[in-house]
């Protein structure tokens, strides 16, 4: 059986001025390759600077590889740098959700935006859209008239939530979406994610520091060092017996 994402080779490189009159290729990762199962989470960690956010802009599609391919449900997606732009189904949540939501638009307006600007459905069809959308991230309906200074940070995250759910995706990428909750709102949004996962068989790709929530909802664990996968295994194999330096010292701290 095919697995749900499959990342091949991916490398990515950035041209960096090293002097006044010269620039120089910075290669920020290097031949990446994993998969990742339908219903399946997929962490990743590594130290700071090891391509951890690189990789995972990629992988939403914002940004592309210089090579290497990603393939979603067998098809292709990415080819060595260009993008089937018609993907929506890997999205993206970062760890600061006020600030790549727009101040000035009700929740309801932002969610409206997304569909209408990657579907076809008509007003009717994305009115129950959005309501069934933030119910599933626990939001009341009436939220949809709210702006987003009106929500507290654990809330922020189920919007951020709703805005990726909204295009039915299969894989949601979390750049440390949950670093900045404190630790009851983390761990209810951990449930809600659980749940959501166990309900629809939505894909995760996690990326923290947090070693506890990398042992308590990831299946597979991918460790950076220098943009290289340095180990990649079950999680629970990888914390019982880690092989590479880096990942022991990561475990260690
Ligand atoms: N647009 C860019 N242009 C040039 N260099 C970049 C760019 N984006 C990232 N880098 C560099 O690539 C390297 C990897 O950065 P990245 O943010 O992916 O690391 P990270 O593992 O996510 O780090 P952290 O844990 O601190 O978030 C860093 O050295 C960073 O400075």
């Amino acid at each position: 059986m095919q697995p749900l994402l499959k990342v091949q080779a991916l490398s990515k490189s950035f041209n960096l001025r090293a002097s006044l009159f010269s620039r120089k290729q910075f290669s920020v990762l290097k031949n990446i390759s994993f998969c990742l199962e339908k219903g399946e989470t997929l962490a990743i960690i590594g130290e700071t600077g090891s391509g951890k956010s690189t990789l995972a802009k990629l992988l939403a599609g914002a940004g592309t590889a210089d090579s290497g391919q990603i393939y979603l449900d067998g098809n292709i997606i990415e080819d060595n740098g260009v993008r089937d732009t018609q993907c929506r189904h890997i999205r993206m949540i970062f760890q600061d959700s006020e600030a790549s939501l727009n101040p000035g638009l009700t929740i309801g307006d932002m969610l409206d935006d997304c569909l209408q600007y990657n579907t076809s459905l008509d007003k009717e069809t994305r009115v129950e859209k959005i309501k069934v959308t933030l119910a599933k991230v626990g939001l009341l309906n009436d939220h949809q008239h709210y702006y987003p200074h009106m929500f507290s940070g654990g809330q922020l995250q189920r919007v951020a939530l709703a805005r990726a759910l909204i295009l039915d995706p299969k894989v949601v990428v979390l750049d440390e979406a949950l670093s900045s909750l404190d630790p009851s709102v983390r761990a209810q949004t951990v449930n809600l994610l659980l749940k959501l996962q166990q309900e629809t068989g939505l894909s995760y790709i996690l990326i923290t520091h947090h070693l506890s929530l990398v042992r308590h909802i990831s299946d597979q664990l991918v460790v950076l060092e220098h943009g290289e996968i340095v180990e990649y295994g079950r999680t629970e194999d990888v914390f019982q017996a880690p092989k590479s330096r880096v990942t022991q010292k990561l475990f260690n701290c």
